[in-house]
């Protein structure tokens, strides 16, 4: 089946509006989120930037249909990534960087107002560059969904490559005796941006609400000092876990450790040397534990572990081994060294058959065990 270009054109710039349109209605709900505005604007600079690009063929104006098509098909990868860094908490790409661009864009076009087959062959090289720019941000977006950025990166760097291939076969194009030679590879390649360019904008709206989603979900079950789990997603973590170790008869422990004085220590170093304490303890705990195992820090100064499948004597050396790292780690703030001690409360179930409400319960009374033993040490329930 041929493709028809004509077609194709209307199609992409259909979809375009369609999904500007789309961004437009977000954009009413969601006020504070400026990013669906901007690429609702992307949209429609792109599907402005076609109209006006395809009418080469039919009219003999080339300030509209090179200068400002051109100028409209620069701007669109910028608004993208405009909109992209607005989502972020980044902020968005400075003014200032999209006016240098448009401008240097823009000069160059001027000059070469007499020679249209160059000004596209610059354009095309541009668009290359901003699209490997957008490839290479996507990847630093941090704590984005893996998937929604993969596919992504992969648009934009299929792009930037497309665009360089445009920008080659184009410049060949000048030197060619026969341009009309190169004529089918040309609107191959413009079949392939307009793919590209429409898919990458519909991608936006899910990108967004799948970061949101991440984002929101990350809110409900981390702690944001110590990235660990935090309390009610401990709870929710350890009770699948232990229904499932009672189905299979395993065993079951769960340690609540508290860090010992801790009060003195914030009171002595201050709030701030006391966090980074917090923290430099949840690292430690989290490294020294099996990847099934459930930490978290369930209060203040106080953590929680849920290990599964690990019998009694087990659990007494990882207590052991625990409050001796805690107590030679060096803990250090502005140069001074923080003496740092935890307590820790062990309960055992040898086939997971108490509840687990009842088994912290009991894991914090062996808590406070440990803590009037004299601290910096364990107690088994
Ligand atoms: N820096 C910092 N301090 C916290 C945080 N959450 C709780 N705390 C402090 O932790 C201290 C806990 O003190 P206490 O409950 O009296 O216990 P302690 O001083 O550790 O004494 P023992 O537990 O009996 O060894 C309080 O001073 C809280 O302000 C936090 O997120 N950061």
């Amino acid at each position: 089946m041929e493709l028809h270009l004509p077609t194709l054109i209307v199609t992409a710039v259909s979809l375009n509006l369609l999904v500007g349109v789309l961004m437009l209605i977000i954009f009413q709900s969601r006020r504070s989120q400026k990013s669906f505005l901007t690429w609702a604007i992307a949209c429609f600079v792109f599907a402005l930037g076609a109209i006006v690009a395809s009418l080469r063929t039919s009219i003999d104006q080339q300030w509209l249909t090179i200068f400002v098509a051109d100028l409209l098909i620069v701007l669109t990868p910028l608004l993208a990534i405009h909109g992209l860094r607005q989502y972020q908490v980044q902020g968005p790409v400075s003014l200032k960087l999209l006016t240098l661009v448009i401008s240097y864009t823009a000069l160059p076009l001027t000059l070469l107002y007499t020679a249209p087959n160059h000004a596209q062959v610059f354009t095309s090289v541009v668009c290359a560059a901003i699209f490997l720019f957008a490839a290479a941000y996507m990847l630093s977006i941090k704590n984005a969904p893996s998937l929604t950025k993969g596919i992504l990166f992969f648009l934009f760097l299929v792009h930037a490559l497309l665009m360089f291939g445009l920008a080659g076969t184009l410049f060949q194009n000048l030197s060619e005796a026969n341009p009309m030679a190169v004529e089918p590879l040309l609107n191959l390649i413009l079949i392939t941006h307009l793919f590209l360019t429409t898919g990458t904008t519909m991608l936006f709206p899910v990108f967004a609400f799948a970061m949101t989603e991440k984002q929101l979900l990350e809110l409900a079950n981390f702690d944001d000092l110590t990235q660990l789990y935090n309390r009610r997603a401990f709870y929710e973590r350890s009770s699948l876990l232990l229904a499932k170790n009672r189905v299979l008869r395993r065993p079951f422990v769960v340690l609540m450790i508290d860090v010992d004085h801790f009060k003195t220590i914030n009171d002595r170093y201050g709030h701030t040397a006391g966090d980074a304490c917090l923290q430099q303890l949840a690292y430690l705990l989290r490294y020294a534990t099996r990847d099934q195992d459930i930490v978290a820090r369930v209060g203040g100064e106080e953590f929680a572990i849920a290990i599964p499948d690990i019998d009694r004597n087990q659990a007494e050396l990882l207590s052991y081994r625990l409050c001796e790292q805690v107590s030679q780690e060096i803990f250090e703030v502005n140069g001074e060294r923080v003496p740092l001690t935890v307590s820790i409360g062990i309960i055992y179930s040898q086939s997971s058959r108490r509840e687990l409400e009842e088994l912290i319960e009991a894991a914090d009374g062996a808590l406070y065990e440990a803590k009037a033993q004299g601290r910096n040490g364990f107690a088994f329930a």
